[in-house]
């Protein structure tokens, strides 16, 4: 059914949206009603690469980023808008990137370690070794995660092994750490001058310190990952009004939602009944599918997280995830270090002038393998290579590898759940600015098997945000129940290949990703240079657990 664009002039009350990405911040105006988009500014971070597989960013100029983003947009209000119109802000956030800083300066410790840094494999490796059987699958009843170097916890490690800043603000109590939601939101509400260190359990649940079932900081996790309680934000719901901004062109609004993006991008897609899913494509991709009020562990190596709770009394919705590093980031990579294209929006033009990959598969694990493989021993591979192969069917073979690894998970989600499959999930909705590559998303249909809705390549995650800061109590402009209809038109993708030549060539991309693991050495030495952290080691891992509850059990003795 074709959909009504208001045209009409916007009017108030607003909700703002702050939406910090790990490539770009934005901050866009709503008018509640509606849900209309009235006015944004988005500007780019810079993300540093000092060393191989590291990955940072300036909390600085995060900060200074969303300063500005805040300001333009406000500057871009149409006629007779202004603060006062504004009734609410949300943050929503790139997921795990850890900062740590100064509580009485306010100055950051050290630049934020980004998501996908890899410099915590050795820290991942001492972990391992005191958890039984090196199993890094041992703390997931807790986390709901996997011990990998993508979450907060080992990052934060690392920052405390090995950088001593950080090491003298711990042992003078002036050591804060949060993800990007915490360091925006203690800023933006006062910084040194008593801003709020909060959280709220959507991020937590990234940090792989939270129990995923009472939704607190879990006391064997922190011994796990000797983190002292104190330099912890308080988790809250996603939900609710938190504070006010204390200065600049927003001064005095209530912030009423925080969430992780991805989250923010399903309730902005409306995936709120169990069952639905969505997939991002960006520079990774993340498949979010909603379990509804239970919390299902994956035995698949997929990631159980929270997905929002809306209120401090609302119900706590899950999801369980698949997250993939590298996806319209390969692309980006054929085109800065392979020069094989000018600009990603290239590949789709050069990847359809040959019908098929020529039988050259791509598994682009550059920084190993996320869900549901968590190998980070795997490195990128380019295999089925002969004298006929061109850039067209490398290109189209980097395109698929985002569809391959993306039926990896679904075929996770499949097993864990029993209630979705290749054959009966009807539909994948589709988002992310790789999602406007029309191939790439008739070549999931073709290699999953379903249909694949683009319901607009511009993601949700600002709009759900703005969604869950306006359904707050006290802001009461949103009801969830009865949203507004859409603004986006659909585009549907429908399978075209048969079975057989689809399980064909699902068969040889599992050959591929065979051959990619075990390429990157384990490394030997650990790391960690706390004294107490060596005692705990020296503990054997089998009665690392046991010990660590009785130690737990004795304390609140
Ligand atoms: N039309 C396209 N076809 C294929 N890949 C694309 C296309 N447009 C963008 N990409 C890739 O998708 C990624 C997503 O872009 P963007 O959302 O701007 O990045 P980020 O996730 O870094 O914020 C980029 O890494 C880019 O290489
Ligand atoms: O900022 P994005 O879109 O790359 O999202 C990053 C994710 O939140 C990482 O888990």
């Amino acid at each position: 059914m074709p959909v009504a664009i208001s045209t009409a002039l916007p009017r108030g009350p607003l909700i703002g949206a702050l939406e910090e990405g790990t490539r770009t911040c934005r901050f866009a105006l709503y008018e509640a009603s509606t849900l209309r988009e009235v006015a944004v500014h988005c500007t780019q971070v810079e993300s540093l690469r000092p060393e191989e597989g590291w990955v940072e960013q300036d909390p600085a100029e995060i900060l200074r980023a969303a300063q500005e983003c805040m300001s333009e947009a406000m500057a871009r209000l149409p006629p007779g808008l202004g603060v006062r119109d504004v009734a609410a802000v949300g943050v929503t956030n790139q997921r795990e990137t850890t900062v740590v800083w100064d509580r009485v300066t306010g100055q950051p410790l050290h630049h934020a370690l980004v998501w996908n840094d890899i410099r915590t494999s050795k820290t991942v490796d001492s972990v391992l070794a005191r958890l039984p059987g090196n199993d890094k699958d041992a703390l997931r009843d807790r986390a709901g995660l996997p011990v990998s170097p993508y979450f907060s916890a080992l990052k934060l490690r690392w920052l405390m092994d090995n950088v001593p800043a950080v090491q003298k603000a711990i042992a003078e109590k002036r050591c804060l750490f949060g993800t990007v939601d915490s360091w925006l939101v203690w800023n933006l509400t006062g910084g040194s001058r008593g801003g709020l260190h909060i959280t709220d359990v959507t991020n937590a649940s990234r940090t792989m310190l939270m129990n995923i079932h009472t939704l607190q900081w879990d006391p064997l996790l922190l011994k796990a990952f000797d983190i002292p309680r104190e330099m912890l934000p308080e988790i809250r719901s996603s939900s609710e009004v938190y504070g006010d901004i204390a200065d600049g062109p927003l001064h005095g609004v209530p912030i009423s939602a925080i969430m992780g993006n991805q989250q923010a991008n399903l309730v902005g897609e409306r995936c709120f009944k169990e069952g639905q899913a969505k997939s991002t494509y960006r520079s990774g991709c993340f498949l979010l599918y909603n379990t509804g009020t239970a919390c299902v562990h994956s035995k698949h190596g997929l990631l159980s997280t929270v997905a929002y709770k809306l209120g401090p009394d609302a119900p706590t919705v899950y999801a369980l995830e698949g997250s993939v590093a590298v996806a319209g980031h390969a692309i980006k990579w054929l085109k800065d270090n392979l020069n094989l294209l000018k600009d990603p929006a290239e590949a789709e033009r050069i990847a359809s002038e040959v019908a098929s990959t020529g039988d050259v598969y791509f598994v682009p694990a550059f920084t190993g393998l996320y869900a549901p493989h968590w190998r980070k021993d795997a490195r990128g591979i380019l295999c089925g290579l002969t004298q006929f192969t061109t850039k067209g069917h490398i290109v189209r073979a980097s395109l698929e590898a985002v569809c391959y690894q993306t039926r990896d998970i679904l075929e996770a989600m499949a097993r864990d759940c029993g209630k979705i499959s290749t054959e009966t999930l009807s539909e994948l909705r589709v988002d992310g600015k790789m999602a406007e590559n029309n191939l790439l998303l008739q070549l999931q249909a073709d290699l999953c098997g379903f249909s694949v809705v683009r319901t607009d390549i511009h993601e949700k995650a600002a709009l759900g945000i703005a969604i869950a800061a306006g359904q707050a109590k006290d802001i009461d402009l949103v009801n969830i129940n009865a949203l507004p209809p859409s603004q986006s038109q659909c585009d549907v993708f429908t399978p075209s290949i048969t079975p057989e030549d689809r399980k064909a060539r699902y068969t040889k991309w599992k050959m591929a990703l065979t051959r990619s693991l075990g390429w990157a050495k384990p490394s030997k030495s650990p790391s960690m240079t706390d004294k107490r952290y060596h005692l705990l080691a020296s503990i054997p891992p089998s009665l690392f657990l046991i010990s660590s509850f009785a130690m737990m059990l004795a304390s609140e003795m």
